[in-house]
């Protein structure tokens, strides 16, 4: 059987275009997932649809028009209500179209850090509480919404000032996205895990988030001054050095290996199908030897009838 070049170009045409649609798809459904409003609007059309598929079962015509009328509209409704998720999905592929990590976005995730740990320090030592989220691949915007809007840049001072006890906005959180305070004084969901004693309601609330969402949530203790960090439902405290190799290591470094966001779709399924594309694909999760946490904090899940 022959082959032709034009035969081979049709193949590998049909393989790019599957790859597109399902990296559309897998988008489509993150920005569902991590989206609680989506959520509720995906839950609404459901409903309509069982309505309308009942309405034309029993032969209520009228009803049957009208929903008809409302879902040939749908593509309007939903471009106007997921309109801050559109713009903010397209801000991110305006970002991450460089397939390389620039220089300019390195240094200015470094500074970031620099000035947060700067930051995390004076307050441990002045034993201010603080608590700091950095959004990952899930959006925090349900969380940013609960909170008083900042969009200002990381500085040591604004973070010094936000949580001065007795200012208006010293409770809640501050929520980082990108290297830009988002906002302060946001609520999370509080964890329902036991944690030690010592640990009260502002622990709680990061190891909440961190179990909900990928995100990476700093700690200052008002009591202690302690500096801790939750990740992925765990909790474990750093001194100040090691805190700045940790969040160096996860918001540069990671960032330096993987592919931009828009690719990460296609990378993961042929991760998952066994096709190693990067450095980390052995399996072997390298960690930096020189983060040396003071503590892991051991969380129990809270047994039946107790606190
Ligand atoms: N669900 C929540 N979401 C966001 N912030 C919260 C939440 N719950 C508590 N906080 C913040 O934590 C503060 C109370 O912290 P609390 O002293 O109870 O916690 P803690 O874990 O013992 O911390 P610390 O060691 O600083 O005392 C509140 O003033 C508020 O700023």
């Amino acid at each position: 059987m022959d082959i032709s070049l034009s035969d081979v170009l049709t193949f590998l045409r049909l393989i790019l275009d599957i790859l597109v649609v399902w990296a559309l798809i897998y988008s489509a459904f993150r920005l569902v997932r991590n989206n609680s409003r989506t959520i509720q609007i995906l839950k609404g059309l459901l409903v309509i649809m069982i309505v309308k598929v009942l309405a034309v079962w029993i032969g209520l015509n009228t009803l049957s028009y009208l929903i008809d009328l409302f879902l040939n509209w749908g593509i309007v409704a939903i471009l106007i209500l997921f309109q801050p998720e559109i713009r903010g999905m397209l801000e991110k592929v305006g970002k991450t179209t460089a397939i390389l990590p620039n220089e300019f976005q390195i240094s200015q995730y470094t500074n970031m850090i620099n000035e947060l740990v700067d930051a995390c320090t004076d307050m441990s030592n002045s034993k201010t509480g603080a608590l700091i989220t950095i959004e990952q691949s899930n959006s925090l915007n349900d969380y940013i919404q609960s909170g008083i809007r900042m969009d200002s840049q990381v500085s040591r001072e604004l973070l010094g000032t936000i949580f001065q006890y007795g200012t208006p906005m010293h409770d809640g959180a501050v929520i980082i996205q990108g290297t830009q305070i988002a906002c302060a004084a946001a609520y999370f969901p509080p964890t329902t895990k036991d944690l030690p004693s010592k640990y009260g309601a502002r622990h709680r609330a990061a190891v909440g988030i961190s179990e909900i969402t990928d995100s990476i949530t700093i700690i200052v203790s008002e009591e202690t001054g302690n500096i801790s960090v939750a990740y992925r439902g765990q909790l474990t405290q750093y001194p100040p050095e090691g805190l700045k190799r940790y969040l160096t290591n996860r918001l540069i470094q990671v960032d330096e290996q993987e592919t931009p966001s828009i690719l990460q779709p296609v990378i993961k399924t042929a991760k998952s199908f066994g096709l190693s594309m990067s450095k980390k694909s052995d399996g072997i999760v390298r960690i930096d030897e020189r983060i040396k946490p003071i503590e892991v904090v051991d969380l129990l899940e809270k047994k039946q009838g107790g606190k």
